[in-house]
């Protein structure tokens, strides 16, 4: 536990960058500290290993007040990872990550062998570890600054902006990494970010400061989106607020129903129920959409009655088992790949989620990606367990509301 006491940090031109601080960050988690600009997050993460000093208050680590610890020893549990990953230009990246080994007195081959696993560790390719920084890419030399920050094991990670300078794809992936990590290692992270969608996904608690120093709100993510405690967080949680919070409301409880034809649609499967796509009923299918019904196991799932029997592309077919659909399109006699990527063209966009461990936000995502506006749910294998209705996404949504507001 890392505990802030009433600390101010006053900088020598009289800007006080944080003021009368008190938080608690706890122990094997990790805890975001997220503001606009300015409002203190570095320094406030600096006072913790010591890089800059509390002009009053106190932080202790494990009770023990960090003034008390010469820097040298504090900071030897503590990994720090910056923004650009703040690599030595000149080692290698294997002596980069062997850093902190090397100034422990491990002999060099422990040293490297550490390094080695850890480039691994944060899914690097080893074969980069006789390469120097500049021939790697920003998002593998910020994997290569958490490597180095871990190197030690130190029970402490702080991370400022680690992940800014890199694209958005990269990032995303940068974030997955440190969670999986994290669920390995239960490290006590704080973490600096000015990105609230950064914050909501990493933290298990999240600090947002304003500027001035001044804590606004502590919190999990889920309280923090349902309940802001002022029109500050409110307005830095942003207008996509309700949104975002679907992201913890688990979808288990929404309604889906086994058939696979909504008015107007109805979802194509694959011979192993995977979802490939949604049909518009009444138009004609893709040459040969209906010579690639399911061979399988789709049959059971009756299409709703009358839907997909009104037009003459019938939609039926597709719940049918393979052999005598093939009549009704022109491909008999093709192969089974070329059948079905021709039912993949003539298909439009799906979306799909896991009632078991996704959550209504994902749900939403996947009906609006659908030109039905339904979600498909799927089981952990991806095939098809069912079609979630616009009717039935408003029950859960306001399900959702009644919760938050009860
Ligand atoms: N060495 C310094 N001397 C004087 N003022 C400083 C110094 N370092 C930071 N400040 C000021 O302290 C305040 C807080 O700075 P800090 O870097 O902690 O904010 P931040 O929230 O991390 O900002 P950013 O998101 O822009 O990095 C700012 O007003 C900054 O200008």
């Amino acid at each position: 536990m890392i505990t802030f006491e009433g600390v101010t940090k006053r900088y020598g031109d009289g800007t006080v960058a944080v003021d009368n601080l008190s938080l608690q960050v706890p122990t094997g988690a990790i805890t975001v500290f997220v503001g606009p600009s300015g409002c203190g997050k570095t320094t406030s993460l600096r006072m913790i290993n010591r890089m800059i000093d509390a002009t009053s208050g106190r932080i202790l680590l494990d009770d023990q007040d960090v003034r008390h610890i010469d820097p040298p020893t504090l900071r030897r549990g503590i990994g720090y990872v910056i923004q650009q990953a703040g690599l030595f230009p000149h080692r290698k990246i294997v002596d980069n990550v062997a850093t902190v080994p090397y100034l422990l007195g491990w002999d060099k081959k422990k040293a490297r062998a550490r390094a080695m696993e850890l480039l691994e560790r944060v899914g690097l390719d080893t074969k980069l570890a006789g390469r120097y920084p500049f021939q790697l890419s920003g998002g593998q030399q910020q994997r290569v600054g958490v490597a180095r920050a871990l190197a030690a094991d130190p029970p402490v990670l702080l991370m400022d902006e680690p992940f800014s300078a890199v694209d958005p794809v990269v990032r995303t992936s940068l974030q997955d990494e440190l969670l999986r990590l994290q669920s390995d290692l239960h490290k006590t992270i704080v973490f600096v970010t000015h990105d609230i969608d950064e914050a909501i996904k990493l933290g298990d608690t999240v600090a947002v400061l304003r500027v001035g120093g001044h804590l606004a709100q502590i919190a999990a993510p889920s309280t923090l989106l349902a309940e802001p405690a002022d029109e500050f967080v409110e307005g830095f949680l942003g207008r996509d607020r309700g949104i975002r919070r679907l992201s913890f409301v688990p979808a288990e409880g929404v309604a889906t129903r086994r058939e696979r034809d909504v008015p107007g649609w109805t979802v194509v499967l694959d011979a192993d129920d995977r979802p490939l796509g949604w049909r518009a009923n009444g138009s004609s299918p893709a040459s040969g959409t209906s010579g690639s019904a399911p061979a399988s196991g789709t049959s059971g799932s009756a299409p709703a009655s009358g839907t997909s029997g009104s037009s003459p592309a019938s939609g039926t077919t597709d719940s049918e088992p393979a052999s005598g659909t093939s009549d009704s399109g022109p491909v008999s006699g093709a192969g089974d790949s070329t059948r079905a990527a021709s039912v993949r063209d003539g298909l439009l966009p799906f979306g799909t989620f896991d009632r078991r461990t996704d959550s209504l936000r994902t749900a939403l995502d996947a009906a609006l990606l659908a030109p039905s506006g339904c979600a498909i749910a799927v089981d952990g294998e991806g095939r098809f367990e069912g079609i979630v209705t616009r009717e039935a996404l408003d029950e859960a949504l306001a399900r959702a509301r009644a919760v938050s507001h009860g």
